[in-house]
């Protein structure tokens, strides 16, 4: 944790270049914050995200950025999700009765928890600035969802999540075991469900990531 300086030292990991320049181009220079790139999944993004902590100035936030898969119904294309928890949603058992998570199991949690009051001042501050924003669990898997199976079966474990992506709890479990508190803000390229490769907007992602972080950049 900084306890040096009163200006707050942010860490944002994306998984790629053009989410770290989405997110760069939003903040103006803003020395407060340090976008590094992770990889991408969760066990690059998490030991990426480890040694920068374990190796470079002490921050007091990290933010795992990025796009992301939203629940049809819950995060459309092009809206922005901010994380109320950070859910590993495949950690755990398949048994003959279904997906046991690590939770269920007892070997630990496959949530990370964020600052409520953090998330939600975010959120607001986004819904100020006219943006399509969502406060709900994010999931990460190792895995694109790719059949509608799969992302009902997901939605059904997880009613109230509103985006996937495969990142955040790797980079959350890192800052957690730093003792820093962390945010997943993803902006939404695909609904979650049939691949569809044509049906991706990255551009519209990228977009909303930039706003995003403009608006960060007021608020943190
Ligand atoms: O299925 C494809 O051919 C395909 C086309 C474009 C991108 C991908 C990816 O695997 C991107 C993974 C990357 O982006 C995040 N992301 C974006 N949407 C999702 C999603 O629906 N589920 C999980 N991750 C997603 C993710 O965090 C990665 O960094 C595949």
């Amino acid at each position: 944790m900084n306890t040096q300086s009163t200006e707050k030292r942010i860490l944002v990991v994306t998984s790629v270049e053009a989410e770290r320049d989405a997110f760069l181009r939003g903040l103006r220079d803003d020395g407060r914050f340090t976008v590094r790139i992770g990889g991408v999944g969760p066990i690059a993004a998490a030991a990426r995200t480890a040694r920068i902590l374990a190796t470079e100035e002490p921050f007091d936030l990290v933010i795992c950025a990025g796009i992301s898969g939203g629940f049809v119904g819950q995060a459309e294309v092009g809206s922005l999700v901010v994380g109320s928890e950070i859910v590993c949603a495949d950690l755990g058992a398949e048994t003959a009765e279904g997906f046991c998570s690590l939770d269920e199991l007892g070997f630990g949690s496959a949530h990370v928890p964020v600052d409520q009051q953090l998330a939600a001042s975010v959120t607001e501050a986004l819904q100020a600035a006219k943006l399509p924003v969502k406060m709900a669990p994010i999931l990460t898997l190792s895995t694109v969802t790719g059949t509608a199976q799969t992302a009902a079966e997901l939605a059904r474990r997880m009613p109230d999540a509103a985006a996937e992506a495969m990142e955040g709890y790797g980079v959350a479990v890192a800052a957690q075991d730093a003792g820093i508190p962390v945010l997943e803000i993803r902006a939404v390229s695909n609904a979650i469900g049939p691949r569809d490769k044509s049906a991706w907007r990255m551009k519209e992602a990228f977009a909303a990531l930039e706003a995003a972080s403009s608006v960060l950049r007021e608020v943190l």
